[in-house]
């Protein structure tokens, strides 16, 4: 494949790297003469796909609406780009499913929690980057998390999403079949941000295995759930065999957002910060200042490796 010149800023930097398409595993998209993407509210017909996302080449992806918008205004004033931060528009304001904010080549998206909300996203962003032809993209989610044996704060790049028996796959379940997919991340991208990690202080940052759940309560082995059928011992002989077996945090997306990306030819890296130290409580317990602190911190480490990418950072 010929090199291109990654040069979306309009600035000096000049940097070659392979040319690299969004893959779309779906033949159906190439006989249909529109493609109405509901949950955003956009479509190949109503929008210029190419003309308003073509220039993308990094995606933040998170749960919460607020937190990718305050994304979406952090990153507006860390690549110092022209207009006012607080006046970026949510592009998907026609629907409350999501909201996407486009800031320069980034586009800031919130995907709601667990496995199907993130699903339904990544099928509409997948085929939004596919249609508008964009190139080279990489793609990040930017979260939360219980750490498993860590402190609260600590930022955990995930080297393996692995699901409830510590392995590395996604079961998806197709036409009543369980189809199962790797949820291998992107090596390269992972131990860029954990080299960037070491750059920043009061950023402490390790590299591990990330659990994803399908539950926050029961499924993450709490006691503090509306229902419990287990132990305290239990809990921490689970929580126990997880650490053995590489886990350093437990969030709810990560296994279904590696796979999806692995099958399209997307660079993917989750980063999340854990919230608490699952081995001392399940209550999150930190004051509303310092949670809104840690959730900078993913922010702040993927800020800079996209500063690092355009040029912006020697
Ligand atoms: O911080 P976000 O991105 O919302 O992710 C984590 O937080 C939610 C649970 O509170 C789950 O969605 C989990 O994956
Ligand atoms: O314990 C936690 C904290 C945040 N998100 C989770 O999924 N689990």
């Amino acid at each position: 494949m010929a090199p291109i010149l990654l040069n979306c800023m309009g600035n000096e930097h000049k940097d070659y790297i392979d040319e690299s398409p969004v893959h779309v595993k779906n033949p159906n998209l190439f006989t249909m003469e529109e493609d109405i993407l509901y949950h955003f509210s956009l479509g190949t017909k109503t929008h210029n796909l190419p003309e308003m996302f073509g220039d993308i080449k990094f995606v933040c992806v998170g749960g919460s609406a607020n937190r990718m918008k305050s994304f979406a205004q952090f990153i507006h004033k860390e690549l110092a780009l022209p207009g006012n931060s607080d006046d970026i528009l949510d592009i998907c304001e026609g629907t409350d499913r999501y909201c996407m904010y486009k800031v320069g080549p980034v586009l800031s998206i919130s995907h709601g929690m667990g496995v199907p909300s993130i699903s339904i996203m990544l099928h509409e962003l997948i085929k939004l980057l596919h249609h508008a032809q964009c190139r080279d993209v990489v793609l990040f989610r930017l979260g939360t998390s219980g750490g498993v044996g860590l402190p609260a704060g600590t930022v955990v790049i995930t080297d393996k999403a692995v699901d409830y028996s510590f392995q590395a796959k996604f079961e998806q379940v197709v036409l009543g079949k369980v189809i199962i997919r790797s949820t291998e991340l992107d090596e390269g991208v992972s131990s860029e941000l954990l080299k960037y990690s070491k750059e920043i202080p009061n950023l402490p940052t390790v590299i591990g295995n990330t659990m994803c759940t399908h539950d926050f309560y029961e499924g993450q082995g709490r006691l503090d759930g509306a229902l419990c059928s287990f132990s305290h011992e239990e809990k921490l002989e689970y929580l126990r065999k997880a650490y053995d077996a590489g886990v350093r945090n437990i969030e709810m997306e990560s296994t279904v957002f590696a796979a999806m990306c692995k099958v399209c030819g997307i660079k993917a890296a989750v980063i999340c910060v854990a919230l608490l130290n699952r081995f001392e409580g399940d209550q999150i317990t930190s004051s509303h200042d310092v949670l809104v602190e840690y959730q900078q911190r993913p922010q702040i480490l993927v800020s800079y490796f996209i500063k690092k990418r355009l040029g912006l950072i020697a």
